[in-house]
Formats: structure tokens, C-alpha cells, sequence
């Protein structure tokens, strides 16, 4: 008989949208999560978690606004991968789109700083662990 392995359940989900923007040369634009939140001074891809009502897509089109100041059209918003991991007591389950148009210059409205990175680059920056797989795959898709 097939045998499951026990799991530990989580006590809830976390939804969360983010993107890599891609500029012309192929840079990816990476954000600092600012002192007093979880994880900060890490460098994490723009986006936050998406609210009830919202599909991820919107969320994050909201998020982008939010966070950069930019407009961004949700139909614009390419999915790339994702992450599922275990973060405390709830489970992240992390959407990664890539976005070629929005409009405005972002500005780091809510990071404490924006950096343009071609993907091999961001080997060399302390990112969340959830997102270390997503380096290898921006790279064979940029
Ligand atoms: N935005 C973003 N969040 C990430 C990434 N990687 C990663 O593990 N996370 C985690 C960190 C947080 O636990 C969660 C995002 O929550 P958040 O608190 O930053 O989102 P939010 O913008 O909705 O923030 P707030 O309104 O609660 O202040 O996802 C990433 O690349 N981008």
C-alpha cells in the first residue's frame, strides 16, 4: 500500500503577486524591503499580497501603482513561475510575473531603494529565500 508522509498543515495561505519589470536591456528592477518589515533590507521583486476580491493580476497591477508610482495594464503582466514554501505558520505562495510596459519612471515609493540588475547579478544580492530559484529561470528566460 502506498504510504503518505505525514505533513504539518499551515494555518493559512499567503497569497502574494510580484514582478520582475524588464527594462530594455534586460535588466530586472529589484526593490529593498525597508527596516521594521519582515525580511528587510532584503531585495525582493515589487508586488505585496493580494487582498480578498482581487485576482492576483489586478492585485498586483495595484501593488506597482503603490509601491513605484507606475501604471500598468494587469493584461500586460506575463506569469513566469512560482514559489510554495512554508514561511512560519503560513504558507507563501508566491506569483512571479515579467512586465515589458507600464507607464511612469518607477520611484521607490515604500523600499528604501531601487536597483536595475541584469539576472546573473542577483546571485550577489541577499533576496528571500523563496525567490533564489526564480534567479536561474529569469536568467534562461530574458
Ligand atoms: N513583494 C514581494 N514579497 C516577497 C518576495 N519574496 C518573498 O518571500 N516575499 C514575501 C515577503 C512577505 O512575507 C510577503 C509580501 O508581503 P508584504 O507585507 O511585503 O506585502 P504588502 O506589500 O501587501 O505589505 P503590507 O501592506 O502588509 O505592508 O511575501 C518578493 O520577491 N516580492
Amino acid at each position: 500500500m502506498l504510504t503518505v508522509p505525514p505533513v504539518s498543515l499551515p494555518s493559512a495561505m499567503l497569497f502574494v503577486s510580484a514582478a520582475a519589470l524588464v527594462d530594455r536591456e534586460g535588466r530586472v528592477l529589484v526593490q529593498q524591503r525597508p527596516p521594521g518589515k519582515p525580511m528587510e533590507t532584503l531585495w525582493e521583486f515589487p508586488g505585496g499580497k493580494v487582498e480578498p476580491g482581487e485576482t492576483p493580476d489586478v492585485a498586483l497591477a495595484r501593488e506597482l501603482a503603490e509601491e513605484l508610482g507606475i501604471g500598468v495594464d494587469p493584461s500586460k503582466l506575463v506569469p513566469a513561475t512560482f514559489a510554495s514554501e512554508a514561511l512560519g505558520e503560513r504558507h507563501l505562495l508566491l506569483l512571479l510575473y515579467t512586465l515589458r510596459e507600464w507607464a511612469g519612471v518607477p520611484e521607490a515609493r515604500h523600499a528604501s531603494a531601487l536597483r536595475w540588475v541584469v539576472p546573473g547579478d542577483l546571485r550577489r544580492l541577499e533576496m528571500p529565500p523563496a525567490d533564489l530559484p526564480f534567479i536561474a529561470i529569469l536568467e534562461a528566460l530574458l
